[in-house]
């Protein structure tokens, strides 16, 4: 297991990470998610003893790295598949390795097999792809056969094929009950490898939990209903039946309508008896990536000017309350965030949606009182996410 307990590092007025602690247990893959440069690559070379914590500390099987014996045959990690000294053969390269370290030369054949290099094993790793520059660092971390494993971005560079190799790799190892704590800016890649989750932002802790609840906490709800596109009357006629029940109805770009409030049994039952024929009655199933964005949005450092992410926050309906509290102390969720409805080419995708003409105004209030749930807490603004104690 991986413990940090109140973990920081400056570097002289960047606080990278601060105050981070957490677990990463045996058995699972762990994901370890941030924006760019929140800190992920810092607080994995602090796992691995290769910079030191300007407080706090972290161990692996109580012991920090540089205190364990021998700790390439207990801890692998691939952070930086550049790091190779080019002019080697991989097979020399991975002989270097395992020699420093007692491991048999029959293992290094053995790795370069299981990362499918046996066949450019002869050959200088400067003329390797950077998926197969990949491979080989993967075959390092493997060389040991270490109980825990660390990867930042092992899918980088990796075409199709090899990034569904990695995933049945990362969840075998940790079938084997091994330790697996793998980052990565690849949200479909992670959700289908990942079972929990460590986010941070600007250093800090966001969210420590299972895949399942992170979605679920930082995801809204709605069901997308359609009625038939020739009888504009029956659209009009659902709306105001499910405006009238409580429900929150937009419309979509491509006629239907996004339903929030009101489950899906309940809107049939309202469609039913409004007479109105429905053609789709879907719930929405978020993403871990739409439920990361949402999460992340006030606490990304880096974004393009051009970036429309920049107006992604919409505004929610008078009276409705976003539902999901926070997972974490400390966490930012500065505001809703749902996909935008799909758009035409060339529109604004994060524009609120306008009434149709002579239609319903979608934010309208809707006629009773809004939700008496327990206000989540206070959100901090994206600039107060270290406040109070922002040591930057
Ligand atoms: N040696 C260093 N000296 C000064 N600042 C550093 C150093 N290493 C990292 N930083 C800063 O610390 C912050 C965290 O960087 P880090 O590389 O850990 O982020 P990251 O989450 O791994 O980013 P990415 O996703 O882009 O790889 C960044 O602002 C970075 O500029």
């Amino acid at each position: 297991m991986i413990e940090a307990v109140g973990l920081t590092k400056r570097y002289g007025a960047k606080t990278a990470v601060y105050n981070l602690s957490f677990q990463v247990r045996p058995g699972t893959v762990t994901g370890f998610l941030g924006p760019n440069g929140s800190g992920k690559s810092t607080t994995m070379r602090m796992i691995l003893g290769l910079d030191q914590p300007t407080t706090g500390q972290v161990t692996i099987g109580g012991y920090p790295y540089r205190k364990l014996s021998n700790a390439p045959r207990q801890v692998g990690a691939l952070l930086d598949a550049k790091a190779v000294h080019g002019g080697r053969h991989a097979r020399n390269h991975l002989l270097c390795l395992a020699q420093l370290s007692g491991i048999p030369a029959r293992r290094v054949d053995e790795v370069l097999g299981v990362v499918g290099l046996q066949d450019v094993a002869k050959k200088r790793s400067k003329g390797f792809s950077l998926g197969m520059g990949q491979r080989l660092g993967i075959a390092a971390a493997l060389l040991g056969d270490p109980q825990v494993l660390l990867f930042d971005e092992p899918v980088n560079g990796l075409d199709p094929e090899g990034i569904l190799w990695v995933r049945n790799l990362m969840k075998q190892l940790a079938s084997e009950g091994r330790t697996v704590f793998v980052s990565s800016h690849l949200m479909s890649e992670m959700a289908l490898t990942a079972e929990h989750l460590i986010v941070i932002g600007r250093g800090q802790l966001l969210a420590d939990m299972s895949v399942r609840d992170f979605i679920s906490h930082n995801s809204a709800d709605f069901a997308r209903v359609r009625t038939p596109a020739t009888e504009p009357q029956q659209r009009e006629k659902l709306t105001a039946a499910l405006t009238e029940a409580g429900g929150q109805v937009l419309p979509e770009q491509d006629g239907a309508l996004r339903v929030m409030g009101l489950p899906l049994p309940r809107i049939s039952d309202l469609a039913h008896g409004a007479d109105v024929r429905l053609w789709e009655l879907s719930p929405h199933q978020a993403s871990l990536e739409e439920a990361y964005m949402r999460m992340t949005q006030g606490a990304v450092d880096y974004r393009s000017t051009a970036d429309q992410r920049a107006g992604l926050q919409q505004q929610l309906p008078p009276g409705v309350m976003p539902q999901q509290q926070f997972p974490a102390p400390g966490q930012g969720q500065p505001d809703w965030y749902a996909p935008p409805p799909p758009q035409p080419q060339g529109a604004q995708p994060y524009a609120p949606p306008q009434p149709a003409p002579g239609g319903p105004n979608p934010y309208a209030a809707p006629p009773q009182q809004p939700p008496t749930a327990p206000a989540a807490p206070a959100a901090p603004a994206p600039a107060d996410l270290n406040k109070p104690e922002d040591p930057r």
